[in-house]
């Protein structure tokens, strides 16, 4: 028998913690430590809990040091790993934050996650040594954990008069929020360094169908500015920029996650941007030592390369393949890859792509083009529920090659998606996808739909 230590138990720790128990049994001891109190909290239900379209947070948890004790491991929660002695195969943990302990592992898996990060702005400080992100100045919040969508919530229920909220940050969680406390009738300013929305994520065109989306909801946009200082006495009163000064009340700092790979200790080795490196057996530089999720690199098949793209989808899913290898007697289980497929539903407008834009697939070298399309989602005979969806695709002139896609509209578009993020992954060209079956019933789409004719417009 042989014992694997998990070190974090969200949503990586939790798919690799199960599996490894549900498919080889009572091989493995597994012994898990976290430092939070809680585990598997859904943060994509922060914003519908903020903007109360949920009726509170008891569904956003799946799982719970109970279930996972139920499955067979023994769990620690509070319970800090402070450091690894990858010679002797030993962690040292705080148990309970309060007694030193040590555990003994064959197989050590790395499900440390991530952590906001802290631009350098004058003002904007985490008390030193707090795991939940707590800054300095009142009102000053990060939102990553379950404590901190509570605290924002019961900031919010207790003074009415925060009435003025700056989310820094247009990507995913600034935009959703954006829209939460808007829906709170606060007045909204969102702030970013660029000069759009979602610009990791989507060309141009259709960041300011989201942009106008924010606009006409009132919400105010502050882009192309850099914040320089977050101001006040003792807690926020404005928040200052190379271009404006905004007085605000409350001001929520997303400006995407750093991976948390403190305890690699130098001796690990790392991605660019301080990841785990990994292989596709989520192996790291050290034997035995495995890493997944937001700690650790994914291979990416738009790029044909190791990147970084912090997802849960990716945590569950890498958490999977860690399991099958590190639980079994040698087993050898590759991840096909990522594409990073993503959505976002803000109001009634949904988003979602997959791969490369084709801003980023110029600049990772690729000699791409595009091809676009916008057209009813239904016959023009089905005259409600019908509405414009707008699709592009980018794909490499060289090879054929899909790199990426992204689509837009009223209607649920989510499923489309993952047509695509199978394309690029299989390496599917533009003229494969435009002969690809598609079925046709009006009640959901039309003969000649728009991913057909998507295809099939492809000039260059
Ligand atoms: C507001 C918000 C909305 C999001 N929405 C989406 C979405 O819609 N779709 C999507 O795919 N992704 C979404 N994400 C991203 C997603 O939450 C992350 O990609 C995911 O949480 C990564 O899971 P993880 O288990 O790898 O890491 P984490 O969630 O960061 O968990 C790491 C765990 O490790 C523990 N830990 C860290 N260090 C130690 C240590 N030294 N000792 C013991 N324990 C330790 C932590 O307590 C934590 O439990 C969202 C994130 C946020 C904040
Ligand atoms: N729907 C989904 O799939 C969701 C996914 N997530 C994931 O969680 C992770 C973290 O999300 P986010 O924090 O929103 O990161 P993000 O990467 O989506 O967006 C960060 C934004 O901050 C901006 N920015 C960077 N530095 C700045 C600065 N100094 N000042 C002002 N703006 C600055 C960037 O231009 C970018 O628009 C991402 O990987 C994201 O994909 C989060 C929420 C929802």
């Amino acid at each position: 028998m042989s014992k694997i230590v998990v070190v974090g138990a969200n949503h990586a720790g939790t798919a690799c913690v199960n599996k490894i128990l549900a498919t080889y049994g009572d091989k493995n001891e597994v012994v898990v430590f976290d430092q939070n109190s809680n585990i598997s909290f859904l943060g994509c239900g922060m914003a519908l809990w903020i903007g109360k379209q949920i009726s509170g947070p008891e569904g956003l948890f799946y799982a719970s040091k109970e279930s996972l004790e139920e499955a067979g491991a023994k769990v620690y929660m509070n319970s800090p790993v402070e450091s690894v002695d990858y010679d002797k195969k030993e962690v040292h943990v705080l148990l309970d934050g309060k007694t030193k302990h040590v555990e003994g592992y064959d197989k050590l898996i790395f499900a440390t996650g991530s952590t906001p990060i802290l631009p350098p702005i004058k003002g904007a400080e985490i008390v030193p040594g707090n795991r939940e992100f707590k800054a300095t100045l009142e009102n000053l919040q990060f939102v990553k954990l379950y404590q901190n969508s509570e605290e924002v919530i019961n900031k919010l229920n207790a003074n009415p008069d925060i009435k003025r909220v700056a989310v820094v940050g247009a990507g995913y969680i600034g935009v959703e929020l954006a829209e939460a406390f808007e829906r709170l009738g606060k007045e909204v300013t969102v702030v970013d360094i660029v000069d759009t929305c979602l610009a990791g994520y989507y060309d141009p065109e259709f960041s300011n169908l989201m942009k106008k989306n924010l606009e006409d909801h009132g919400i105010k946009l502050a882009f192309g500015q850099k914040v320089e200082a977050i101001e006040g006495d003792g807690k926020v009163e404005r928040l200052i920029t190379d271009k404006e000064t905004f007085d605000v009340d409350m001001v929520v700092l997303a400006v995407g996650f750093r991976p948390n790979t403190a305890l690699g200790d130098g001796k690990i080795e790392l991605f660019r941007n301080g990841a785990f490196l990994v292989n596709k057996k989520q192996e790291t530089s050290i034997k035995d030592v495995y890493a997944i999720g937001d700690c650790a690199t994914v291979y990416d098949n738009a790029v044909g390369d190791t990147n970084y793209i912090a997802l849960a989808s990716n945590a569950v899913r890498t958490g999977l393949v860690a399991a099958l290898n590190a639980g079994g007697d040698g087993d050898v289980v590759e991840s096909a890859g990522v594409q990073g497929s993503n959505g976002i539903c803000i109001y009634d407008l949904k988003m979602v792509s997959t791969g490369l834009t084709l801003e980023k697939a110029k600049r990772f070298g690729y000699n791409a083009a595009v091809t676009e399309y916008t057209d009813l989602q239904k016959p023009e005979f089905i005259e409600h529920d019908n509405h414009e969806v707008k699709i592009k695709i980018v794909y490499d002139k060289d090879s054929r090659v899909i790199l990426g896609a992204q689509i837009a509209s009223k209607e649920d578009i989510s499923m489309g998606i993952h047509l695509f993020s199978l394309a690029i992954q299989e390496k599917v060209t533009i003229e494969k996808l435009a002969l690809t079956d598609i079925f046709f019933l009006p009640h959901f789409n039309k003969p000649y739909n728009y991913i057909t004719m998507a295809a099939l417009s492809a000039k260059e």
